[in-house]
């Protein structure tokens, strides 16, 4: 195993050319692995350790890193992952796209267990949580109108129709502080904002990724319809991790193919969002 001390010492197979990984795969809820063939990396960060160590593999001619946001024996619940250090850790790495596969809720009866959804939009319900790199040094205000990656989401769109997956292509994702689920007010409050999906990992995930300049993508799994849209017992973290399991090797072989398809070159906004802005920060 190697180790990488924030911006220091390179993994043993990456050069200054050739960064350890391109693209990151962050896995949430029941993915906790991803690569066959791999270097496991402890990486460091001025923000502390990540969740894990970082696996890093090459899929077809693309390098990959793999980082299980929770850890891969699920250590970290949602409000207690180190988010700033996950993140500074996968850039440091050369990482500039990240693909983020979650287990989330749907707050549309027709969304049902099973759904994958790309939202193009996100709001922000958590409370507390460290959501940037600049708070110290200097003010710098990243712009977070459209939070996602366009051509990430075109790309994920498109693989996922190319593999039989009709995807819901758009939505917003309310993120909850959790750990706990929505009562049923809260959820019914949701549903009548007009947003599609709950989860409590996507903020500040995305955000972070966007004051480090990286092309940010999630692929929304559906695992169950929250509780103020069914009337049920309420959704439990048994469901959430049985209807994600059925549906993993699906998941894995559309994030395998979206790997690929991801085009070589950034013609996108997210490297440009910090053009000139004074950054308190060295960017690894
Ligand atoms: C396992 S139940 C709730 C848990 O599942 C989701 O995790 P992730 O987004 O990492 O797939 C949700 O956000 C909660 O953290
Ligand atoms: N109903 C729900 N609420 C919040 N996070 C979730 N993750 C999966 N299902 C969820």
């Amino acid at each position: 195993m190697a180790s990488v001390g924030g911006m220091s010492t390179p993994p043993s197979h990456s050069s200054a050319s050739e960064p350890a990984a391109e693209i990151a795969v962050i896995g949430g809820s029941g993915f906790y692995s991803f690569l066959d063939d791999v270097e496991e990396v402890e990486v460091d960060t001025p923000f502390g350790a990540p969740s894990d160590r970082i696996a890093l593999g090459v899929l077809g001619d693309r390098r990959v890193a793999f980082l299980p946001r929770h850890g891969r024996d699920h250590r970290f619940p949602p409000h207690r992952i180190p988010y700033r250090a996950n993140m500074w850790a996968l850039r440091s790495l050369g990482v500039r796209r990240v693909l983020a596969p979650s287990a989330v809720g749907s707050l549309v009866p027709a969304h049902g267990p099973g759904t994958l959804v790309v939202p193009d939009q996100l709001v922000d319900r958590t409370s507390g949580r460290a959501q940037t790199y600049y708070d110290e040094g200097g003010a710098v205000h990243v712009s977070f109108a459209d939070p996602y990656c366009p051509a990430g989401r075109r790309t994920a769109v498109a693989t996922a129709r190319d593999a039989g997956w009709e995807p819901v292509d758009g939505g917003s994702l309310v993120v909850i502080e959790g750990p706990r689920f929505s009562t049923r007010a809260e959820s019914r409050w949701y549903a009548a904002q007009g947003w599609t999906l709950v989860g409590m990992t996507g903020h500040p995930e995305a955000v972070l990724a966007r004051e480090l300049a990286l092309c940010y993508t999630p692929l929304c799994l559906v695992t169950d319809l929250d509780a103020g849209v069914e009337e049920g017992e309420g959704v439990t973290m048994e469901e959430v991790l049985r209807v994600f399991a059925a549906n993993i090797d699906r998941l894995r072989g559309l994030v395998a193919d979206l790997v690929q398809a991801l085009p070589a070159e950034r013609d996108c906004p997210c490297p440009n969002v910090l053009d000139g802005m004074k950054l308190p920060l060295e960017l690894p």
